[in-house]
């Protein structure tokens, strides 16, 4: 009795490894065997499903190299993705900045599979397309092609691995096993009377186990199957597979190795365009019908042949079987077995193909192909040649639907796998080439404008820095001469008029010195007037530099306040202090002025004499001797005392009144002489004017760093620009290249014919 049905789904998943490994190719366009492809041995289909899988090989390997081109260029060069749709509840903000690399929200929708969820977290769409940075959809996009490229290498690998599974399933004791031997040609699986088959059982090709023939059994709630690794299974002879199969609480399914004993293009196990592992599947009764249904549901399932009794017909289970079935992927091929016990063959042909009908109406409508009526046992044997025929024709047809299934299954989902993405390729290929011919564009126009005003500014640059020496140079003229003509002026004229009260005789020496003090001071005065006119002409060279700056530069130039009154505020140069002139007795008589008054020479030239000092021969002495020359010797000799007497009272008093104008202008000379001497004139005038260049250095200094800054920057953005204009170049090359690459490998892909001449259908 059957005891296999609470199998549990974990354990079927164990069958997941194959154990085919050998047979997926390792280069993606393995050839067959010679003998395979020769037209003689090999079918129609066969031949033509194996040249579809190459080819289809061979775009996935071309749109994957595609795919990987434009993943590196989406790095270097992020690439331009549609935006998502807008709704009118989120219009555009034309103030917002420029979409980054979103154009056309149509073509979104129209993305099969590189299309970028965009509407992610909380933000609406708009709001989000804003906040995306160019490099947050290329990583996004970066992603979507890393995906796809893994799922067309996973893709590849399916259509290469030439394996198919077939499970065989059926009634209780329908001749399943029987069935499989007769697919084998050979005594694999224990057949008996009694319902015996209790776990699934794997026929794989000895030579995926290095040749040797025997049986791995998988215990249950055992680690998943893999053949290197001995702890997963226990080995046993093919002789014992009947103590492990029969009854059994002990494995979940096992892996029967065996060698095969047809040639190559009749084996079924491996053909190389077709490699089928036939699994036979514990007989169905209610409990199981889950189970099986589960197992006929896996991935590697391509083809589920139900096995149903001549003599009994389908039974409720199978009605249920094949009914689930009908919505799952699994296609139904029905074997009718024990058709040799069925005496009347007609009429049970009839009668099982209106229950097929009623079952599955497109199994009927190609019944010829699914539905064949044989006696398994009858095979092995050989000796019964129609019915080995029979077991011919289901052999060829079966093969068939395996072929037709797997093109379903494996080539189709490729062939439209790659047709969407390529279309894809080909839609972001067309929208970026727009894109970056627009940008390129748009670069260019910014270029010609750029580039004539960096050389403007260059020329510009020249032509301030001439300008603002030049204004250095006029104000410093200005400056200087003003002050040399100003100080010395002052400096001629300390004595023209009366500049302190004279109060007498008696307070001569404050007179003295007061006028002394008052004609520095005036002196001093004339430099301060000078310092003022200097800072009022730096003003107005600041303000013409400061004028420069704002026109050529603008906003770029940042204007610093000036304040003039910190001009010339260090120490001030004392001139008193610097000044030796110290008042002596002689500052207060001008001798040389005695000959203005006739009469007087004797006066004064007692007072020189009795003054002890000698001065040299005058002009009033030479009078005197004429004077006394026209009296004659005797009334000069009678006169001459008091002459002398009155000549010294009136030159005495004469003195002593001149004071006042003696005083400045005996103190202007002195000093005259002392700031010739110093070169005071000169060295003020030149100092006032070094401290006006050094003030308007700065602005000078400013400007001309300005300048070099702006056109730093100017030249950066032209570097920047025409870097990326370069790079646009490529990248309008690039895309334009994808285009077309992408439309060829689509149009190749659309060429091939999966389908090919009329379809068997399934349920
Ligand atoms: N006459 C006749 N007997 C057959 C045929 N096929 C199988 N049998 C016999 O039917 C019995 C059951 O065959 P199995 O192959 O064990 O049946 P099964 O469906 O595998 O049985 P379970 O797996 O136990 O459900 C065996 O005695 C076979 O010899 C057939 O075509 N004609």
């Amino acid at each position: 009795m059957a005891h296999y049905a609470s199998v549990p789904n974990q354990q079927l998943s164990a069958n997941s490894d194959s154990g085919y490994g050998g047979s997926v190719a390792e280069g993606m366009e393995r050839e067959l065997p010679v003998s395979v492809l020769n037209p003689r041995q090999t079918s129609d289909p066969d031949r033509r499903h194996n040249q579809n899988r190459v080819a289809l090989g061979r775009w996935i390997g071309r749109t994957v190299e595609t795919l990987k081109g434009f993943q590196s260029m989406n790095s270097k060069w992020p690439a331009h993705y549609p935006a998502v749709q807008r709704t009118e509840l989120t219009p555009i903000d034309p103030n917002l900045p420029e979409q980054p690399r979103l154009v056309t929200p149509q073509i979104a929708q129209e993305f099969n599979v590189l299309k970028l969820d965009l509407k992610l977290g909380a933000l609406s769409p708009s709001e989000l397309v804003h906040s995306l940075e160019k490099s947050s959809i290329a990583s996004l996009l970066d992603g979507k092609i890393s995906q796809s490229v893994k799922h067309l290498m996973l893709l590849r690998d399916r259509i290469e691995d030439t394996s198919s599974k077939v499970l065989v399933t059926g009634d209780l004791n329908a001749g399943k096993s029987t069935f499989c031997n007769a697919l084998l040609r050979k005594k694999v699986l224990p057949e008996d009377q009694q319902p015996c088959t209790s776990i699934f059982c794997e026929v794989l090709d000895a030579r995926e186990n290095s040749s040797i023939e025997e049986v791995h059994a998988i215990p249950l709630n055992g680690a998943g199957y893999n053949r290197n690794d001995g702890t997963t299974y226990d080995v046993y002879s093919l002789d014992q597979l009947e103590d492990i199969v029969v009854e059994n609480d002990k494995y979940s399914q096992v892996k029967i190795y065996v060698e095969d004993v047809r040639v190559i293009d009749e084996s079924l196990l491996r053909n190389g365009v077709v490699d089928i592992a036939i699994i036979d599947a514990p007989g169905l009764n209610l409990d199981s019908i889950k189970t099986t249904a589960v197992f006929a549901r896996q991935e590697e399932i391509d083809v589920v042949v139900f096995v149903v009794s001549a003599e009994n017909h389908f039974t409720l289970s199978a009605k249920e079987f094949i009914y689930a079935a009908a919505h799952e992927k699994a296609y139904i091929f029905i074997v009718v077995n024990r058709f040799d016990n069925i005496r009347d063959k007609a009429r049970c042909q009839r009668l099982i193909l209106e229950q097929v009908a009623q079952l599955s109406p497109r199994t009927h409508q190609d019944s010829k192909e699914l539905v064949h009526f044989v006696s398994s046992n009858a095979v092995i044997e050989g000796k019964d040649s129609a019915k080995l025929k029979e077991f011919d024709n289901l052999e060829q047809s079966l093969r068939r639907f395996v072929l037709e299934k797997r093109a379903r299954s494996k080539l189709a989902p490729a062939k439209t796998y790659l047709l969407n993405v390529l279309e894809d390729l080909e839609t972001l290929a067309e929208v970026n080439k727009d894109a970056t011919v627009a940008e390129l564009e748009k670069l260019r126009g910014e270029l010609s404008e750029i580039v004539p005003e960096f050389q403007k500014s260059v020329q510009a640059r020249t032509e301030v820095s001439d300008n603002v020496e030049q204004t250095m140079d006029d104000t410093s003229n200005t400056v200087y001469k003003f002050s040399r003509k100003n100080i010395s002026n002052t400096i001629a004229h300390i004595d023209d008029k009366a500049i302190v009260e004279y109060d007498g005789f008696l307070s001569a020496f404050t007179y003295a010195e007061n006028t002394k003090q008052a004609m520095l001071q005036s002196i001093q005065n004339s430099v301060t007037t000078c310092e003022e006119y200097a800072r009022n002409q730096t003003v107005g060279g600041i303000t013409s530099i400061k004028a420069l700056g704002i026109m050529h530069l603008g906003d770029e130039y940042v204007e610093k306040v000036f304040r003039k009154e910190l001009m010339f505020s260090r120490k001030k140069h004392q001139l008193s202090k610097s000044i030796k002139t110290e008042i002596n007795f002689f500052d207060f008589f001008d001798f040389d002025k005695q000959e203005k008054v006739a009469g007087m020479s004797m006066g004064l030239t007692v007072a020189t004499v009795a003054g002890g000092q000698l001065f040299g021969v005058s002009s009033w002495i030479d009078g005197l001797w004429k004077a006394t020359s026209m009296l004659g010797p005797r009334t000069t000799r009678k006169l001459i005392v008091p002459a002398l007497l009155v000549a010294g009272a009136a030159g005495a008093w004469f003195l002593i009144t001149d004071i006042p104008n003696a005083v400045p202008r005996k103190l202007a000379k002195k000093i005259r002489k002392e700031l010739e001497a110093m070169d005071y004139v000169h060295s003020n005038s030149e100092r006032i004017t070094k401290e006006v260049r050094k003030v308007l250095g700065f602005p000078a200094e400013e400007l001309r760093g300005a300048f070099q800054r702006s056109i730093e920057k100017q030249g950066r953005t032209m570097e920047e620009k025409r870097k990326v204009e370069k790079e646009s170049e490529v990248a309008v090359k690039y895309f334009g290249n994808l285009l077309r690459e992408a439309h060829e490998h689509r149009t190749g892909v659309m060429k091939l014919d999966l389908e090919g001449p009329p379809s068997i259908t399934a349920t």
